[in-house]
């Protein structure tokens, strides 16, 4: 056993202990030393003392008033539970099981698992071990907020998500870099208090990482189709559900939309939900649906009367379409230059939303090149300047390479379906979307319409499921909710090769000629 010699030996030197100078300096210290370890732990105090009370109750009254008192607060619980279920799962389920996943889960074994997943750093000799801050649980997750040691960054814990998940018994655990959670909107007469207050809660903090990890998986079940808005919101129309359980808005408003998956993974269900949640849209005309299903009609054809214009085996009338909407954007381009920068759509002026089912059959594999060119050159400006004039582009493709789908980073906003090839995650989400933990090509066969988003503001992917629209729901949708007739007949045009004009246009020569009896026809 290894003897520790005192530093100072005062027998050997005989002079008298000086007892008054060592209990100056080491109360203090060890004061100290136990303040630091109350403030460290705080948050567990309220366990230590409910565990002092009733080590109390027992020594001075016995067990059986404990039984008494536990039994009246089980029966009064299950009351709550009974008749208010969510405010008491709320206010008394989810923080009790918080504390306790935060004490048994994660706080009994954080040292452990932080460093064998390689997140302690040292420094001086000492260990800088993350430190824990909290445990948030919700139904399906617990999300659990930490503060970095000085030189780590976000990436770091990103690249342990999967040894972090496994460590704490979860199969899943997403990091994310900043606050999953926006400041409360605040009215009333004390408003602006609560709003200071919110500006100091809610301040950025860098160096807090937020994981969450996936106790069960909410999206294992076929998510129900949601209801129909009143009047839709097209910065937050509700397609289905996150992980976390809260519904998953997108915002449609000025972006164009690149749902990418494999086949049979659901992209269908993507373009339904879409639709439903604008259905009464569509039927008031603020929304005009134009659909182009080169796969024959398999996919979009059952709900043709949601369509304002629609085109399914004909490939010129197909262009004929885009040619169309590239003159009606630039129609807008004219009329709301210098006025506005974002097209309001108003029933005289609706929001156009051309769906593309497999866009890879017109830009790619369409065997008329010429065709094909036109196409490609209308989807360019489309999709180049037609976001912010309200004429919108929201196309499904299976293979999102760029040999096949060479527009695609015109695309601002892209859903991840079921992936083929671990690299074509990153293709449709972003470089590192992959690394962040939007893992597309292991989701399995089954799990039809489950995917990876970007959320707003948020550089870690989200996972969700889209809802499931049925055939008879779809043709039950066609009926309830009709788009109104088009002011004008679809003039499907017969597609001509023209000569290319001597100079250079900026438009190729058979987009401009369709543009130009567009015009001249709206004109007429
Ligand atoms: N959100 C969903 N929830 C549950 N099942 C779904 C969902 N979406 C699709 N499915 C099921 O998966 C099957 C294939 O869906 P869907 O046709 O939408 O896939 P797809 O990706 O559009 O296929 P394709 O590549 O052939 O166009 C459907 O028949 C349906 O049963």
């Amino acid at each position: 056993m290894v003897m520790k010699t005192p530093l100072v030996n005062f027998r050997r030197m005989s002079v008298p202990t000086p007892w008054w100078v060592v209990l100056t300096l080491a109360v203090p210290l060890l004061l100290f030393r136990l303040c630091r370890l109350v403030v460290r732990n705080r948050r567990l105090l309220p366990e230590v003392a409910a565990v002092v009370v009733l080590v109390w109750a027992w020594a001075e009254y016995g067990w059986a008033p404990l039984l008494l008192g536990a039994s009246l607060a089980a029966g009064l619980v299950g009351l709550w539970l009974w008749r208010w279920p969510e405010s008491c799962r709320r206010w008394l389920v989810l923080p009790m099981l918080s504390r306790w996943r935060r004490l048994w889960a994660y706080w009994r074994q954080w040292d452990e698992a932080m460093t064998l997943c390689g997140l302690v750093k040292t420094y001086d000799g000492g260990r800088k071990v993350p430190t824990l801050l909290s445990v948030r649980c919700t139904y399906a997750t617990d999300e659990v907020r930490l503060r970095m040691p000085r030189g780590q960054n976000p990436e770091i814990y990103h690249k342990a998500g999967s040894n972090l998940a496994y460590s704490f018994g979860s199969r899943h655990c997403r990091v994310f870099s900043g606050r999953r959670t926006s400041p409360p909107i605040r009215d009333g007469r004390w408003a602006w208090l609560l709003r200071l207050v919110d500006r100091v809660r809610f301040r950025d903090r860098p160096r807090h990482v937020w994981l969450v990890f996936i106790r069960r998986d909410p999206l294992t079940q076929v998510v129900s189709p949601l209801p129909v808005q009143a009047r839709p919101d097209f910065t937050a129309l509700p397609l289905g559900l996150r992980e976390d359980l809260e519904v998953y808005t997108l915002r449609l408003l000025a972006t164009h939309l690149l749902i990418a998956g494999a086949t049979r993974m659901g992209k269908g269900s993507v373009i339904w939900s879409l639709v439903r949640s604008l259905a009464t849209a569509i039927t008031s005309g603020l929304v005009r649906v134009w659909a182009l299903d080169p796969k024959g009609g398999m996919e979009l054809s059952i709900g043709r009367p949601l369509f304002a214009r629609y085109c399914d085996d004909d490939w010129p009338a197909m262009a004929d379409l885009l040619d169309r909407a590239v003159a009606k954007m630039r129609e807008r381009q004219a009329r709301l230059r210098g006025k506005v920068r974002v097209h309001t759509p108003t029933v005289d002026d609706p929001l156009i939303v051309i769906v593309i089912d497999e866009i890879a059959a017109l830009v790619a594999y369409l065997p008329d090149s010429e065709l094909r060119g036109r196409i490609n050159a209308s989807l360019a400006l489309l999709l180049s300047q037609g976001a912010g004039l309200g004429v919108l582009v929201v196309a499904a493709v299976q293979d999102p390479r760029k040999e096949v789908l060479s527009l695609r980073d015109l695309f601002p906003t892209r859903i991840a379906l079921g992936l083929t090839d671990r690299a074509q995650v990153d293709l449709v989400l972003g470089d590192g979307a992959r690394d962040r933990g939007a893992l597309a090509d292991q989701i399995p066969l089954t799990s039809k319409g489950v995917g990876y988003v970007l959320l707003d503001g948020q550089p870690e992917p989200a996972r969700v499921r889209f809802s499931y629209i049925s055939d008879d729901l779809i043709r039950d949708m066609a009926a309830t909710f009709p788009a109104p007739a088009e002011p004008q007949s679809v003039t499907v045009h017969t597609y001509r090769p023209s000569p290319r004009p001597a100079s250079g246009p900026l438009l190729p020569s058979k987009l401009r000629a369709a543009l130009e009896s567009t015009q001249d026809g709206e004109a007429a």
